[in-house]
């Protein structure tokens, strides 16, 4: 779902770059556009090169900042980065911060964007700290490109700290500090990180390692920015991070909840990206009296949740919990795949492509009629010669059961277009309806549709959902989140029913 709506209200990217006038004044961007028939202009967005030069030309054009983003580092999303800019012009407003701004910006990376914006947009005197050698060069040369040394200072971070080695006086203040840390703790996350429930990223994928990777990944960096703050508490009047995983927000949030520390928190929109910020103070500030940046709640509740049931002599777990519900999916031929563990927490995403659970009796029975029936007639009807085929295949009709629960009707023959044939065998393969695999598996026959609607259903799913498993104190959940699929919401509550009636 495209979240543009959802930006931050004062962002200039909320209406899509005029890419035309782009092409028109810029001669690299109109090297990396290409025009539709309609004279649409439009750009590759999984190809980094195309990226790095939208995101410069927007720079000039709408910043005026000359910014030269090096190849193998992170192109900074503008209209995300901005976002988080608003929402600290917001938060300083909110405490009537307005002159003489001053703030820091940890892990300023390569194009130090944040400063740049910030000094550019609205004055504000920066601090960027970096580790990477590299990239403090480039974003040094970035700042002197733009003649903005007089607002924003570079410092190289050689500790293993956040904040606190910045801090050599008591009395130095800043108003605000900002992160964008790495968000993950390896390589493997970075390509699992993203749930397969949801569309695949519009844009390409670029960073280095030390952009993108931190040991313990993001949740350690924020939490290691907590602990710093709590010695400067009145060294920055507010403290934010970006956090790029929902269920580290969840984390960063209990903690600062469990520390007793004022706390808000706000959702970053681009595209099909949600990023989060999380801002939080020691000073007598009442973040919850912050209006709210959109009028009414985004998601509806799509939450369906089971208490697991306790049996005598079974002690559960997390673990053990997960181990029974993956038996009892996989029972079902549903995919799952594991999201994300945490200690009290495992996440699971599902997609059905066929009606396992439902009548199963039912199914069971009328599954083994038409196997008899399919038996007798095979017993009957004569070998096909090659002239006859179309005819005697008429004929040699099959029920079976389609993902929604229906009888539909197939034609058996003997494989004559191997290319066909095998293709069906696939769309059969795809549509993973088991109950019937193994008589076809056996009887070397290809199968041929009539009723197209089961290809289709194959690839659509029957139904596609988050299962998070977790615990309130002794109190053990499923819950299930429904994302789509052609069965509903209903399907989702027919599998958790499944699932009550066999948990055992
Ligand atoms: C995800 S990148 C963000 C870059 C830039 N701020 C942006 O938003 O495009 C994170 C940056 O933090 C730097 N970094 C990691 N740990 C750091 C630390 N302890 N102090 C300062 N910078 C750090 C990395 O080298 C990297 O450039």
């Amino acid at each position: 779902m495209a979240m543009n709506k959802y930006m931050h209200p004062r962002n200039v990217y909320k209406d899509p770059p005029n890419f035309n006038k782009l092409a028109t004044t810029y001669p690299e961007f109109a090297g990396v556009s290409r025009m539709d028939v309609t004279g649409k202009i439009s750009i590759d967005f999984k190809d980094p090169h195309s990226l790095r030069i939208l995101t410069a030309c927007l720079l000039k054009s709408d910043f005026n900042l000359c910014v030269s983003i090096p190849e193998d580092r992170l192109v900074p999303t503008l209209p995300l980065r901005l976002n988080y800019i608003l929402w600290l012009e917001d938060l300083l407003d909110f405490i009537g911060r307005m002159d003489s701004i001053c703030g820091i910006d940890i892990g300023t990376g390569a194009c130090a964007i944040y400063p740049l914006l910030a000094a550019r947009k609205n004055e504000w005197h920066m601090i960027g700290t970096e580790t990477d050698d590299e990239s403090l060069k480039k974003a040094k040369e970035n700042v002197e490109n733009n003649k903005l040394q007089n607002l924003i200072s570079l410092s190289k971070n050689t500790t293993k700290f956040t904040l606190k080695y910045l801090f050599t006086e008591e009395k130095q203040q800043y108003d605000f500090c900002m992160c964008n840390p790495p968000f993950y703790v390896n390589i493997q996350e970075v390509w699992e990180s993203r749930s397969p429930a949801r569309p695949p990223p519009k844009n390409g994928f670029t960073g280095s390692p030390q952009e993108l990777i931190t040991e313990g990944g993001e949740l350690q960096f924020c939490r290691q920015m907590i602990e710093e703050s709590k010695k400067l508490k009145d060294n920055i009047l507010i403290f934010t991070t970006m956090v790029g995983h929902k269920y580290n927000l969840k984390e960063i949030v209990m903690d600062l909840k469990a520390e007793g520390i004022m706390h808000c928190t706000t959702e970053f929109c681009q595209g099909r990206v949600t990023r989060w910020g999380v801002a939080w103070t020691y000073q007598n500030y009442d973040f919850t009296k912050l209006a709210p940046l959109y009028d009414k709640t985004r998601k509806k509740n799509n939450l369906i949740t089971f208490e697991v049931p306790k049996i005598p002599d079974q002690k559960y777990t997390i673990d053990r919990i997960t181990e029974k519900l993956k038996l009892l999916l996989e029972g079902l031929k549903i995919e799952n795949k594991m999201i994300s563990k945490r200690r009290n927490e495992v996440c699971l995403d599902m997609i059905a492509f066929t009606n396992t659970w439902s009548n199963q009796r039912r199914k069971r029975r009328l599954m083994k009629r038409i196997d008899d029936e399919v038996k007798k007639a095979k017993l009957s009807v004569p070998e096909p010669s090659n002239n006859d085929s179309t005819e005697n295949n008429d004929k040699l009709k099959e029920s079976k059961i389609d993902t929604r629960g229906n009888v539909i009707e197939v034609l058996i023959a003997e494989p004559q277009n191997t290319e066909l044939s095998q293709s069906n065998q696939q769309s059969e393969r795809d549509s993973a309806d088991t109950s019937i695999s193994s008589s076809e598996q056996s009887s070397n026959k290809s199968v041929m549709q009539k009723d197209k609607s089961l290809h289709i259903c194959g690839h659509n799913p029957l139904s596609h959902a988050i299962i998070k498993v977790h615990c309130k104190g002794d109190i053990f959940l499923i819950s299930m989140e429904y994302l789509n699929g052609t069965a509903g919401k209903e399907g989702l509550h027919q599998i958790l029913q499944f699932i009550k009636n066999n948990w055992k």
